[in-house]
């Protein structure tokens, strides 16, 4: 088994549910346990004008490499409605895989850290919730570490799980 991270957001629907219903679908998978979900933050968005997002960060421990997990992931995101319309728009649900173990992971269609992910309170601010000290490997510093790093104003607190 591995430990992995993910990072949830929606801003179309009714986001709060559509996000507990993904998790619920995500315990339906063999070789899939739930570990630890963080509470649920409001974020300002960032690229385009678009709703306010809900986004949260939930522990894994799979049984599955990460190419299968993104796979699985995606069709998750297909289950709640995604489209892909323009980079960084609206959306039903995204689910981005952030962190599997110690890896670094560089291929076209997956990247280990997530690349961006450093830089995004709206992923920082709930990851440190339930991974403070897990080390991101490219640049060796601990989750709790990079929050600190970062303007947080645009991440308030929705509701815990
Ligand atoms: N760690 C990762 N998690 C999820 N998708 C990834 C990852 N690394 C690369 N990708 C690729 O990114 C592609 C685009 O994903 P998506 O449309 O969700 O991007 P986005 O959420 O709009 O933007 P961002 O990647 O900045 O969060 C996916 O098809 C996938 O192949
Ligand atoms: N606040 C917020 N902004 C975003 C988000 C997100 O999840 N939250 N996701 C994006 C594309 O991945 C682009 N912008």
């Amino acid at each position: 088994m591995a430990n992995a991270v993910i990072a949830l957001g929606s801003n179309l629907g009714e986001s709060l549910r559509i996000l507990q219903n993904s998790l619920q679908s995500l315990t339906l998978i063999p070789g899939i346990e739930i570990e630890a979900v963080s509470s649920w933050y409001q974020t300002k968005p960032i690229g385009p004008p678009q709703p306010d997002y809900l986004n949260g960060c939930a522990l894994l421990s799979v049984q599955q490499h990460p190419e299968e997990l993104l796979v699985l992931l995606q069709a998750i995101e297909l289950q709640f409605g995604r489209v892909r319309n323009e980079k960084w728009g609206a959306r039903t649900l995204d689910l981005d895989l952030l962190l599997y173990d110690e890896l670094i992971f560089n291929t076209p269609s997956l990247q280990i850290p997530h690349p961006r992910m450093t830089q995004r309170a709206f992923v920082l601010v709930p990851l440190a919730e339930i991974v403070p000290d897990w080390i991101e490997p490219r640049s060796g510093k601990a989750i709790a570490n990079l929050v600190t790093q970062i303007d947080c104003s645009g991440v308030t607190k929705y509701c815990i799980n």
